[in-house]
């Protein structure tokens, strides 16, 4: 709801106190979108609702409602239609108005939160040793996303990379270290120990396989990880931790560069980062009384999932061997992040595979106590990406594809794409120009791609539909940007320095149109922030480029006569600016020239 929207509201709620009286405080006008832009552009629907309880047909209501009305500064007169819905439709000079007023402001109208508070978004979070997938990719873009609009609201948010630091699995990463550089020895320096020798882990997907072989066929080996666990976890072994801490670096540089090719800001604070406080998690749910024992393993048990027979299925959080888990670790990161960092509201973006774990932890601490009533928790699921063949997105070979070559492979068609469109039009552009564009255009793309999908479902990869010059697409959005900006800047007006008198004045139909949609930003923002569906935003600019060529098809910019040109031109620039904002907000750079 827009500010414009609550206004509305707010007199209609008066006229209908003023008619009825105090008794009627408070009820809701029911003011919606209208059902067909013929009658306007909203209706209030309450005199329907009220009819049996005043014993008055509804369109009696509604003319006793619209004869106490006063909206005469925003819309036209009220009409009553149908069975007694009360129509109303914004005024030419209200919206030229509204206009005229946001266009000086960066911020495009859009206010910042009234309660601005802190905010959580746990996203990307890949595993150490392990290949980023397209799970991955998903999880950083829309997190990235929703992160972006809540700054832009004026929350203090925290991005948190929750990375897969921890577990079993790194001591027989460490042995394997340890038997493939025997030379490496412990530096112990005052910045930290760390290891020296000529390590070269290289292809630390191909050592994760090597070292899970050995595991699996080589009892001596096994037990020496198994003591190297101990000795991480135990966290007073400088050699292990060290062996670690290499470990993770050379994952964290891959990771760091596919989050700098797509522009990410992330803080790490992984799993490990919880080890010490895992204890004090099962201590406390004891202590709550919903501890119990399961075949030497402590667990909580749940409301609401049940095995085939039926029966209550258990949470565990420590496991027979004494070792924690998944559950556990998201349990002592959930207190942290309330307790410490303060967090009122937590949101993870995750697969929609991980459903069942969020709920299932997310349950025990209610039942444990330990979400205030202020605090909220969501769990903001994704759908997997398929190939073509509609199956899980693969490369031909049926290898997980990486993503630094899923990058690569948009960023040279793009390319190949512009090199075409270069020759047909005869443009010669510097290899610096083409570089660019190819880089901006095809991450953007499949920023995009998996931006304007409703997040819920599942989508196909397809690089032929995301890189299409034409329909919902990154390509088409800068597209017409940079169309946009063309027209202003052959206006040749300073947009900046236009003095007060120049004015939007709207006279067509499609003028009309494009303006209220330019003054839906705000609507669509605060319905991000609430539902967290980046989709949303996507259609949102999309059909604002659709109104745009509407308008600029049916009213001639530069060839009309003043004011009309200059008022068309700041509605071009409007326009750009709003699309500029809606994409930069998407976490995609726009281009002036492509
Ligand atoms: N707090 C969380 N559990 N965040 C999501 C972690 C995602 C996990 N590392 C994975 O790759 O599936």
């Amino acid at each position: 709801m827009n500010a414009t929207q609550e206004q509305l509201k707010l007199k209609l709620a008066q006229a209908l106190v003023a008619a009825f009286g105090s008794d009627y405080t408070g009820v809701d006008p029911i003011l919606v979108s209208a059902s067909n832009p013929k009658f306007g552009d909203f209706q209030a629907n309450v005199a329907l609702s009220l009819s049996k309880k005043l014993g008055m047909q509804p369109r009696a209501i509604a003319s006793a409602i619209v004869e106490k009305l006063d909206i005469s500064d925003i819309c036209d007169p009220p009409e009553i239609a149908g069975p007694g819905f009360i129509n109303l439709k914004l005024q030419t000079s209200y919206l030229e108005a509204q206009l005229n007023a946001i266009k000086a402001d960066p911020r495009l109208g859009v206010p910042t939160a009234k309660n601005p508070q802190k905010e959580i978004v746990d996203f990307s979070s890949p595993n150490i040793a392990k290949e980023m997938h397209v799970g991955h990719l998903r999880s950083t873009i829309i997190g990235d996303c929703i992160a972006r609009i809540l700054e832009f609201r004026g929350h203090d948010v925290l991005r948190l990379n929750h990375v897969g630091d921890w577990g079993t699995q790194f001591g027989m990463l460490i042995t394997h270290l340890v038997d493939t550089y025997p030379d490496i020895g412990l530096m112990e320096t005052s910045l930290g120990n760390y290891l020296h020798g000529d390590i070269n882990i290289g292809d630390l997907v191909e050592f994760y396989r090597e070292a899970k072989k050995k595991f699996d066929n080589d009892e001596e080996f096994r037990e020496r990880s198994r003591q190297a666990v101990v000795n991480l976890q135990s966290e007073k072994e400088p050699f292990t931790t060290a062996a670690w801490t290499l470990i993770c670096q050379a994952s964290r540089k891959e990771f760091q560069e596919i989050y700098d090719r797509l522009d990410i800001e992330l803080e790490e604070r992984g799993e490990s980062f919880y080890n010490r406080y895992l204890p004090k998690v099962v201590e406390d749910l004891e202590k709550a009384g919903l501890l119990e024992e399961n075949q030497g393993a402590k667990c909580v048990f749940l409301d609401g999932f049940t095995n085939r027979e039926g029966e209550p299925l258990p949470l565990i959080v420590q496991k027979s061997d004494g070792g924690y888990n998944y559950a556990t670790t998201d349990l002592a990161s959930l207190r942290y992040r309330i307790q410490e960092d303060q967090a009122k509201r937590i949101i993870y973006v995750t697969d929609a595979g991980q459903a069942n774990h969020f709920a299932q932890f997310m349950q025990v601490a209610k039942k444990a106590d330990w979400i205030p009533d202020d605090v909220e928790l969501v769990h903001v699921p994704f759908g997997l990406v398929l190939g073509d063949d509609g199956k899980k997105f693969k490369t031909r070979s049926g290898d997980t594809v990486r993503l630094r070559d899923l990058l690569d492979e948009a960023v040279s068609r793009t390319r190949a794409d512009l090199e075409a469109r270069l020759t047909e039009e005869d443009r010669e552009e510097t290899e610096e120009f083409i570089n660019n564009v190819a880089d901006v255009v095809g991450i953007s793309a499949v920023k995009y791609a998996d931006l304007s999908q409703n997040r819920t479902s599942n989508y196909v990869f397809s690089y032929d539909k995301m890189l299409a010059l034409k329909g919902n697409t990154a390509p088409y959005m800068l597209y017409a940007y940079v169309r946009n900006q063309g027209i202003s800047r052959e206006g040749n007006i300073d947009f900046e320095n236009l003095g007060t008198d120049a004015k939007i004045i709207l006279r067509e139909d499609t003028e009309l149109t494009l303006a209220k949609h330019l003054l839906q930003l705000d609507e669509v923002i605060s319905e991000v922030e609430q539902d967290l569906l980046p989709n949303r935003l996507c259609d949102y600019l999309y059909n604002l480029s659709d109104k745009f060529n509407k308008f600029y098809e049916n009213c001639p910019v530069l060839k009309s006569e003043e004011p009309i040109r200059t008022s068309r031109l700041m509605l071009c620039d409007l326009t750009a600016r709003t699309l500029k904002l809606g994409l930069d907000l998407l976490g995609i750079n726009v281009l002036e020239r492509m």
